[in-house]
C-alpha cells in the first residue's frame, strides 16, 4: 500500500516460507537441440542469485522458463514458482503511447493502483515524472520505470535479463545501488542474468555459472570477492582478469 510518505510499503508475505523457485531436471530445447539439460535449481525467498555464462549457454532460456514465458518451447522436468513473478529485460519495453504512470500501472487492478504506481515511481527516483512520455526519458530512467512497474506488483520473484546491459558504466553503478536498496526493502527473490562478473559479485548472494544448459558452478557471494571472481573467471574460461570482465562468446557466437 502507498504510505503518506509516498513510498510503497512491502506487503507481508503470506503462506509457508517454501522456496521461491524449485526446478528439478528442467530441460528445454529448440529444434531437437538441448539448451537446458536436466537442470536443478532452488532459490530461497529473498535470495539474490546471479546467472553467468557464455553466450548461448542457456541463461535466457532458463529465465524465460522461470517466468513461464516459454509455453511454446519443448521441454520437460518439474518447475515450481509459487509466488508472483515480475520480469525486467535489457530494454525497458515501455508502451511509447502511454505516459510513465500508465505504463507502471497497466493491467493493475484495484482503486489504489495509481497511488501505488506513483509511490513506486517515487521509490525509483522518478517522483514528478508520472505524466512524462517514455520517449522523454533517458535509457536509465526508462529502466527505472521498468523497475517501478515490477515493484508495484509486489513480486515474490524478480527475474531480470541483463537489465543494465545497455546502460553506460556510471548509470549502471547507480542502478546497482538502486536495485540493492529496493531488494533490501522489498526482499523479493531475484534471478539476474548478466554478462558482467563484477555486477554478479557486487549484487548477488549466490552466483551460478551455466554452461551448455547445466549449472557448472554454484558459489555464495559476500565473503571473499577476489576468490569468487577468480573461481567465476575459471568457470567461464577467462584466463586473465580484466576490469570490467566481459563474458566471452562461444566460438562463432555473437558478443
Ligand atoms: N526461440 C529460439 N529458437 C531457436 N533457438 C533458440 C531460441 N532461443 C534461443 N535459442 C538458442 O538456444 C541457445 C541458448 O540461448 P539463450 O538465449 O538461452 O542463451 P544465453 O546464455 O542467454 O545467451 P546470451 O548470453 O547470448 O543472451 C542458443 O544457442 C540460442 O541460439
Amino acid at each position: 500500500m502507498a504510505t503518506l510518505a509516498g513510498r510503497l510499503t512491502p506487503e507481508p508475505r503470506s503462506g509457508a516460507p517454501g522456496p521461491a523457485v524449485r526446478a528439478r531436471a528442467l530441460s528445454r530445447g529448440y529444434g531437437g537441440r538441448v539448451v537446458l539439460d536436466r537442470l536443478d535449481l532452488d532459490v530461497a525467498p529473498g535470495e539474490f542469485v546471479a546467472l553467468l555464462g557464455r553466450s548461448g549457454s542457456g541463461k535466457s532460456t532458463l529465465l524465460r522458463a522461470l517466468a513461464r514465458l516459454d509455453d511454446d518451447t519443448p521441454g520437460s522436468g518439474d518447475l515450481d514458482v509459487p509466488g508472483r513473478r515480475a520480469v525486467v529485460f535489457q530494454d525497458a519495453r515501455l508502451l511509447p503511447w502511454a505516459r510513465v504512470l500508465d505504463n507502471v500501472v497497466l493491467g493493475l487492478p484495484g482503486a489504489g493502483a495509481r497511488a501505488r504506481g506513483a509511490a513506486a515511481l517515487d521509490e525509483v527516483g522518478l517522483g514528478g515524472r508520472e505524466r512524462a512520455w517514455p520517449g522523454e526519458l533517458s535509457g536509465g530512467e526508462q529502466q527505472r520505470v521498468a523497475l517501478a512497474r515490477s515493484l508495484v506488483r509486489d513480486p515474490a520473484l524478480l527475474l531480470a535479463d541483463e537489465p543494465f546491459g545497455a546502460l553506460d558504466a556510471l548509470t549502471r553503478l547507480r542502478m546497482h545501488a538502486l536495485l540493492r536498496e529496493l531488494c533490501a526493502r522489498h526482499r523479493p527473490a531475484v534471478v539476474l542474468v548478466t554478462h558482467d562478473v563484477d555486477e554478479a559479485v557486487a549484487l548477488a548472494d549466490r552466483v551460478l555459472v551455466v554452461d551448455e544448459g547445466r549449472i557448472v558452478l554454484d558459489r555464495p557471494a559476500g565473503t571473499d570477492a577476489a576468490a569468487l571472481r577468480a573461481d567465476l573467471l575459471g568457470a567461464l574460461g577467462v584466463e586473465a582478469p580484466h576490469h570490467p570482465v566481459p563474458v566471452p562468446t562461444r566460438p562463432g557466437g555473437t558478443p
